[in-house]
């Protein structure tokens, strides 16, 4: 197969609610919708996960559509494809930059499996037939908001509750959420907002039967969690330390961690993700897909990613009414008693609506 076509959409949509981190508050999203046309006339599609701000990362929307731009949409047009596994190769000279290439490649895999008629799912070889997903909460303004949303959610059937922490909001808001909900899974997620010197505050967090907590040290660390790990009996899982096969093993050999969470943009695309997906599944350490707040194509890829077997743990793949008035996507995902039903139609499942994605468009650009 090859690239004939190209086109980037900047898009900016708003979410129903803004999204608090210990890191910062989103509530108007900016990314790049990337569509690639095939030398059949097929459309693949992919989305860039990076924000707005290097909050979460390195990466913006506009280090992502440089990027695009001027090396890795140049280095695919009209260069014959047999699979996608061969994109990350092509990008091997290309240091770091993880969201931008993952944006190309999983309109590459999404092609991939439209031309041989079968869904992107099983073009990873994912054989789920509906996934199991938790949804992610942010810092409220107060704990009874809290217990409230939760409580909404619970009724709703998500899986699994995730309570963003930060310091000033963490122990105490987890014992009063464990005190109403006794038998929910629950987790925490620090976005890196602790230092190893605050050991004997999070040790605490131990007495709540947490599933785990997300990435409490630095973003770049997976020393310190090692020894944070070893510390703690609430199981250690890695977000922003983890961006490769090669990180993941390096973390699984130290101890950094007893659980990964995989994010298809930070890891620069689908098969670094599967890569770290079979080699976690190697290693009985289990695995969970993240989430970026995507619209609906970025989160037709998180479905069928989860799909693969070592996906154990339900996922923050909520359903589109949980984030947007109007997803882009046609049917948006739902979430029916903590379940997706995994799209039958080949490729990523989900149709782009044009008309929809026109609405949110600010700006668009062509490479041939
Ligand atoms: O609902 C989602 O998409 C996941 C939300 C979430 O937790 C998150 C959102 C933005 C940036 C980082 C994270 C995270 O997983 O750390
Ligand atoms: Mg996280």
């Amino acid at each position: 197969m090859k690239l004939k076509e190209v086109k980037l959409r900047h898009l900016k949509m708003t979410m129903k609610a803004p999204f608090a981190t210990s890191f910062g508050s989103f509530q108007d999203k900016e990314f790049i919708l990337l569509e690639a046309t095939d030398d059949l006339g097929n459309s693949g599609w992919g989305e860039s996960v990076a924000f707005e701000v290097p909050w979460y990362n390195e990466e913006t929307f506009k280090t992502n559509w440089h990027m695009l731009e001027d090396f890795l949409i140049p280095a695919l047009l009209n260069k014959e494809i047999t699979h996608p596994d061969e994109v990350s190769e092509i990008f091997s000279s290309i240091r770091k930059n993880n969201m931008a290439k993952s944006t190309i490649e999983g309109a590459v895999w999404d092609l991939y499996a439209k031309r041989n008629q079968i869904t992107l799912a099983k073009a990873l070889g994912g054989e789920k037939k509906k996934i199991e997903v938790g949804i992610s909460i942010g810092i409220q303004k107060s704990v009874e908001d809290l217990l409230q949303l939760i409580e909404g959610y619970v009724a709703e059937g998500y899986k699994r509750m995730k309570v963003k922490i930060k310091p000033g909001w963490d122990v105490d808001v987890m014992r009063q959420v464990r005190e109403k909900f006794p038998d929910i899974l629950l987790m925490a997620d620090a976005n890196s907002a602790y230092r190893l010197t605050d050991i004997d505050h999070l040790k605490q967090l131990d007495e709540f039967n947490l599933m785990m907590i997300e990435q409490p040290l630095a973003s770049d660390d997976i020393v310190d969690h090692a020894k944070l790990q070893a510390e703690m009996k609430t199981p250690i899982c890695l977000d922003e330390s983890i961006h490769s096969l090669e990180d993941t093993r390096k973390a699984v050999e130290l101890g950094s961690c007893k659980i990964i969470n995989i994010k298809i943009g930070r890891v620069g695309g689908l098969t670094e993700a599967k890569k770290i997906h079979d080699y976690c599944q190697e290693q009985g350490i289990a695995v969970w897909c993240g989430g970026m707040l995507e619209s609906g194509v970025g989160r037709a890829h998180n479905v069928a990613l989860t799909t693969l077997p070592n996906f154990i743990m339900p996922g923050d793949t909520a359903g589109s009414k949980r984030y947007w008035e109007k997803d882009i996507i046609t049917p948006e995902v739902v979430v029916e008693d903590g379940y997706i039903t995994v799209p039958e139609n080949a490729g990523i499942g989900y149709a782009p609506d044009l008309a929809v994605i026109e609405k949110y468009t600010i700006m668009e650009k062509t490479y041939q």
